[in-house]
């Protein structure tokens, strides 16, 4: 119950006292039935006695106004707990998303944490089934063990029929449990699945593939297929915990049935009188069913435990390199790159991208870095922004371990263009500054205009609705533009300048632009970032052979350094690479 308790807790910082209102509220409730139970034998006793109208009245008046506040109380219960948990559910998941962006891309990528996310995921909407049982628990645990010890008043024997159903049905519970906990296993990466689907009709990066490929088929029997396979495991579970709950009313219904007998031999032999054996016989009939209710919802909270386990561990995970690291003092004067003897697998991968890599970038250096597809370009702008560690050596700025530094501090050090770099749905500044509109200053706007007429695109910002306060696709807004691939790169070209970050890093940042805007760009870029240090990655060597030094990496490490000049004299992989570009263009 470790869980659910630490699950109160959280509840109660958000809503104060949450835990002792509900307590509270369900003592009221479970103490009410206690008078359905004792309210028929003292009329009982009155007709069979005294007779008195008045007192007969009162009780049953009394009956009536009780099952009045029960059904008010009911309704408040009810309400102030889904209020409180939509609100609860709300911060839960808030604090999910929170902690999911938190986490390094090595932790994200895995498919052990997407799942547990999954999962972290499913537990926070089960809660709905803990909010039904807060509402009944402690009701039925007080009306159980009052009509409990009414019975043992009877007969103490009947303690044993309790005993009996009591290990009878913990054994079907197990079995309620271990299905539920099998259940809950194979629905991670159903839902994952299931999630897919359900955003795939309204993401708009299938459509133009899906439409060429006539891929609608494929999708549909894929679906088809996927939730076949969600209908069998729930069906699966359903049936067995049909089954078993079956099985445990089969035992209750036993047990009331044979006391029953008991009683009413009792009552022939006249043992016990008419009204006693209708406060045992309402009694019984209680006790069973808060003894059931119990046992049944007790497999739902052992499973729910076990799932905010997995939401509590999720949000417990080391935040890796983002926690790591807290050098904040760097002198910013100079700015040196090095990558001393670095190897690198990526995690759950056997093979090494990298294998004793070292190179350095100066200060003020821009360096083009080039190679074949797969040569391990993207992974070492991935390993200098921090997504990963080295397997082994490591990485320097100023002489300082990159993993030794605060990783803020870091990211306010680099600007980098990613070469699947993606902008938001929202507006064009708030993009640029990644700063809501309100909180963008004169400076920061005037700072963002430079940048968009050194990258040309100010004419383009003109002409849109709201200027570069326009929204980026009509996702939140109808006021908006969809850019074309070559203005994206030039937007995220222009949010990597506004950054100010003194390390450049570009890993193919003119990719979608003609060629006669990518030289222009590239110059422009090398203009901007002169004296200042940068990494560029490129295909278009006609457009690298600008930087102050060119590196070429080619089997998982770096072969080739030098100028444009040095490396053509050379005669290596950068003059082969070279030569049929050039050709290429002839
Ligand atoms: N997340 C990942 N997990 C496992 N392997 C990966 C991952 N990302 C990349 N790789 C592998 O690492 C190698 C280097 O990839 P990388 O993207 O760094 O090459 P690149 O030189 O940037 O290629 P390109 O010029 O095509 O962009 C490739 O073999 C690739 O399959």
């Amino acid at each position: 119950m470790k869980n659910i308790i630490k699950l109160f807790k959280e509840i109660d910082k958000i809503y104060p006292h949450f835990s002792l209102r509900i307590m509270l509220l369900n003592i009221i409730l479970g103490l009410i039935p206690l008078l359905y139970i004792i309210a028929p034998k003292l009329i009982i006793e009155e007709l069979m006695g005294n007779k008195r109208l008045s007192y007969i009245l009162f009780i049953g008046g009394l009956v009536l106004v009780s099952d009045f506040f029960k059904q008010i109380i009911s309704r408040i219960l009810t309400n102030t707990v889904s209020l409180i948990f939509e609100g609860t559910i709300d911060v839960l998941l808030f604090k999910l998303s929170e902690k999911s962006l938190r986490l390094p891309i090595e932790k994200s990528d895995s498919k052990n944490v997407q799942d547990m996310m999954e999962k972290a995921h499913y537990a926070i909407f089960e809660m709905y089934e803990f909010y039904d049982f807060l509402v009944i628990i402690l009701s039925a645990t007080i009306t159980g063990i009052f009509s409990l010890f009414v019975l043992l008043s009877l007969n103490p024997f009947v303690a044993l029929i309790i005993v009996f159903l009591y290990f009878i049905n913990k054994n079907i519970v197990e079995k309620i449990k271990a299905n539920e906990l099998k259940y809950q296993e194979n629905n991670a990466p159903q839902i994952r699945a299931y999630r897919f689907f359900l955003n795939f009709s309204s993401d708009h990066r299938y459509f133009k593939d899906v439409e060429t490929y006539e891929a609608q088929e494929l999708v549909l029997k894929k679906a088809g297929k996927f939730q076949d396979g969600m209908v069998r495991t729930s069906t699966e579970y359903f049936n067995k915990n049909g089954i078993y709950t079956g099985i445990m009313n089969i035992f209750s219904n036993l047990s009331i049935v044979s006391t029953l007998i008991y009683m009413t031999y009792k009552l022939v032999s006249d043992a016990i009188s008419l009204a006693n054996f209708t406060l045992y016989f309402n009694s019984l009939v209680q006790m069973i069913n808060a003894v059931n209710l119990i046992l049944q919802k007790y497999a739902k909270i052992i499973s729910l435990n076990s799932q905010l386990k997995t939401y509590f561990d999720f949000l417990d995970l080391e935040e890796g390199l983002l926690d790591k690291g807290d050098v904040k003092d760097i002198d910013l004067s100079q700015v040196k790159i090095s990558f001393d003897d670095v190897s690198f697998k990526y995690p759950k991968s056997e093979n090494y991208v990298l294998r004793h890599t070292s190179f350095e970038i100066d200060n003020g250096e821009t360096v083009a870095l080039v190679g074949k597809n797969g040569a391990g370009k993207s992974t070492i702008v991935k390993l200098l922004c921090k997504f990963y560690e080295p397997t082994d050596g490591a990485i320097y700025l100023n002489d300082i371990n990159i993993k030794d530094i605060d990783t803020q501090t870091y990211y306010k050090i680099l600007s980098p263009t990613f070469q699947d770099f993606r902008l938001f749905p929202f507006r064009i500044s708030e993009n640029i500054n990644s700063k809501l509109l309100d909180n963008i200053d004169k400076n920061e706007r005037a700072k963002m205009d430079k940048s968009f007429k050194l990258i040309n695109i100010d004419k383009w910002i003109d002409k849109q609705v709201e200027g570069s306060d326009t929204y980026l696709t009509y996702l939140f807004s109808d006021k908006s533009v969809e850019p074309s691939g070559g203005i994206g790169q030039k937007l995220a070209l222009s949010r990597s300048m506004v950054h100010e970050g003194k390390f450049f890093i570009m890993d193919e940042p003119t990719s979608a632009l003609d060629p006669r805007s990518e030289e222009e760009i590239f110059k422009k870029m090398l203009q901007i970032s002169k004296g200042q240090t940068s990494l560029f990655i490129s295909h278009r060597l006609s457009s690298t052979k600008y930087a102050d030094r060119i590196i070429v990496c080619d089997d998982k490490k770096i072969v080739e350094s030098g100028s444009h000049k040095d490396l053509i004299n050379n005669k290596g992989l950068y003059e082969k690479m070279f030569k049929t570009q050039a050709d290429l263009y002839k």
